[in-house]
C-alpha cells in the first residue's frame, strides 16, 4: 500500500497519509495579531438551506473538496463542507436524494445574497456540465467509463488564482495534513468570516496583507524553504504593472503554454504546481499536472511502452500530450478523476481491480519514496 504526497511527490513508505480530519486543526503557530474587521461582517439573519439545482452526479462534495484541489474547505457535517468563496462564507451539503443545497452564513457588508450565489456558481464551475464532459471521456476510455460509475461528481473547481497559487506553493513536496496547516496559517491573516462547527473561516488575505509577512515569520511557522517562495512570489506580483491580481486573472485569456510560461516566472512555481494552478483557477481545462504518481497512471494506461523509464521533464510533456490526445480539451478534468482514484481514501472503497495495480518496475526500485522536484530532479 502506498501513500500519496500531494503536489510534486509520491511517497511509498508503507504509511497512509490521512485525508484532512474533520476536527479543527490549529495553525502551525499563532500568526501575528491580525486586523480582523469583525464589524464589517454581515451575518445572514437565520442561515437558510437553499437548493443549488445540482445533483450528486454533477457535484460530489466528498470527491471534490477533500481531494487535493483546495485546502480551505472543511468538513462540517456528515455530507457537509464549509468554506469561503471570496468574502462569502458558505456551507454545502448533500440532501438525502443526493442533490446539493447551500447555506450562506455571512458576507462582507456591501454584497447581496444574489452576488454570493453568483460567486458560488462561478467557484463551482457550474457553467460546465460534468456529465457531458465525462460522456466524451467514457467514449474513448472504457476504464474511465467504469471508474465514472464509482466517482461520479468529481468536479474541477474555478478558484481565485491568488488563493490557488498560494495553496499550491505550500503543496510542493508536502502531504495533505501539513499543506492544510500551512494554508490555515496564511488564511488566518485575512478578514474573519465566521465560525462553523469549531472551524474559523477567513477571507483570503490581500496581496498587501501577505506582503506584510516576513519570510522569517513563515519559517518560524514551519513553512521551511517554501517561506522564501511565498514572500518572493508576493513581491513579484506586487511589482506587476496594473496589479498582481489582475496579472494572474489575465492568464485566463492566454493559451495554456503561455499561461504556464508566465506562472513559471514566479519563485517556487515549477511545471507541476503551474499545471495545478492553471487547471484549478485559470480555465486551462487541458492542463495536466504530472508527477511520479500521474506518471504511474500514464505508463499503466496511456503509454505502456514507456513503463520502466525514469520520469524526466521531457517525458512529463509526453504524458500531458497523451492525456490530451486521449481525453481532449477537458483532459485536466479526466486527470483529476484518475488522480482521485489513486488516493488511499478512494482506493479503499473502489473495486479491487482498480487498486491492485502494481507499481511499474522503475518505481518499485525506489519503494521508500519517489519524489520529483519542480526542477525535474528526484528528491529524497
Ligand atoms: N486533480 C489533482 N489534484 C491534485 N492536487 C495535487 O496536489 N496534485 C494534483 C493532481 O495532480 N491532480
Amino acid at each position: 500500500m502506498h501513500s500519496l504526497k500531494l503536489s510534486t511527490t509520491l511517497i511509498m513508505n508503507n504509511k497512509k497519509i490521512p485525508i484532512p480530519s474533520p476536527s479543527p486543526s490549529p495553525p502551525l503557530a499563532p500568526p501575528t495579531p491580525q486586523l480582523i474587521s469583525k464589524t464589517l461582517l454581515k451575518p445572514t439573519s437565520t442561515p437558510k438551506w437553499l437548493p443549488l439545482n445540482l445533483s450528486k452526479s454533477e457535484l460530489s462534495l466528498p470527491l471534490t473538496f477533500p481531494t487535493g484541489q483546495t485546502f480551505r474547505w472543511k468538513q462540517t457535517g456528515p455530507l457537509q463542507y464549509t468554506g469561503p468563496v471570496g468574502s462569502h462564507l458558505i456551507s454545502l451539503k448533500h440532501l438525502p436524494n443526493g442533490d446539493v443545497s447551500y447555506c450562506l452564513h455571512s458576507s462582507s457588508s456591501s454584497s447581496s445574497k444574489a452576488e454570493a450565489l453568483m460567486a458560488l456558481r462561478d467557484f463551482l464551475n457550474m457553467g460546465i456540465c460534468l456529465s457531458d464532459v465525462w460522456e466524451v471521456f467514457s467514449a474513448s476510455d472504457s476504464r474511465f467509463a467504469e471508474l465514472a460509475g464509482h466517482l461520479g461528481g468529481a468536479r474541477v473547481l474555478r478558484q481565485d488564482p491568488l488563493e490557488c497559487l498560494m495553496q499550491f506553493l505550500c503543496s510542493s513536496n508536502n502531504n495533505i495534513q501539513r499543506i492544510t496547516k500551512m494554508v490555515n496559517f496564511i488564511s488566518s491573516l485575512g478578514n474573519y468570516l465566521g465560525t462553523v462547527e469549531g472551524f474559523e473561516f477567513h477571507e483570503f488575505p490581500s496581496l498587501e496583507r501577505l506582503s506584510s509577512v516576513a519570510e522569517q515569520e513563515l519559517r518560524e511557522a514551519g513553512f521551511g524553504y517554501r517561506a522564501k517562495y511565498i514572500t518572493g512570489t508576493v513581491k513579484l506580483l506586487q511589482s506587476k504593472h496594473g496589479g498582481g491580481l489582475e496579472w494572474l486573472l489575465s492568464l485566463r485569456k492566454l493559451d495554456l503554454d503561455e499561461a504556464i510560461a508566465a506562472l513559471l516566472t514566479l519563485p517556487g512555481v515549477g511545471p507541476k504546481v503551474a499545471a495545478c494552478i492553471a487547471l484549478f483557477s485559470l480555465d486551462q481545462h487541458h492542463a495536466i499536472p504530472v508527477d511520479t504518481h500521474v506518471w504511474q497512471i500514464a505508463t499503466r494506461h496511456l503509454l505502456p511502452e514507456l513503463a520502466g523509464a525514469r520520469l524526466t521533464p521531457k517525458l512529463c510533456s509526453r504524458v500531458a500530450e497523451a492525456f490530451v490526445n486521449k481525453y481532449g480539451k477537458y483532459a485536466g478534468w479526466a486527470q483529476t478523476v484518475l488522480f482521485i482514484a489513486e488516493l488511499p481514501s478512494q482506493k479503499a472503497i473502489l473495486p479491487s481491480h482498480f487498486s491492485n495495480a502494481k507499481p511499474n518496475k522503475s518505481v518499485k526500485r525506489k519503494i521508500t519514496e519517489t519524489n520529483i522536484a519542480e526542477d525535474g530532479t528526484e528528491e529524497r
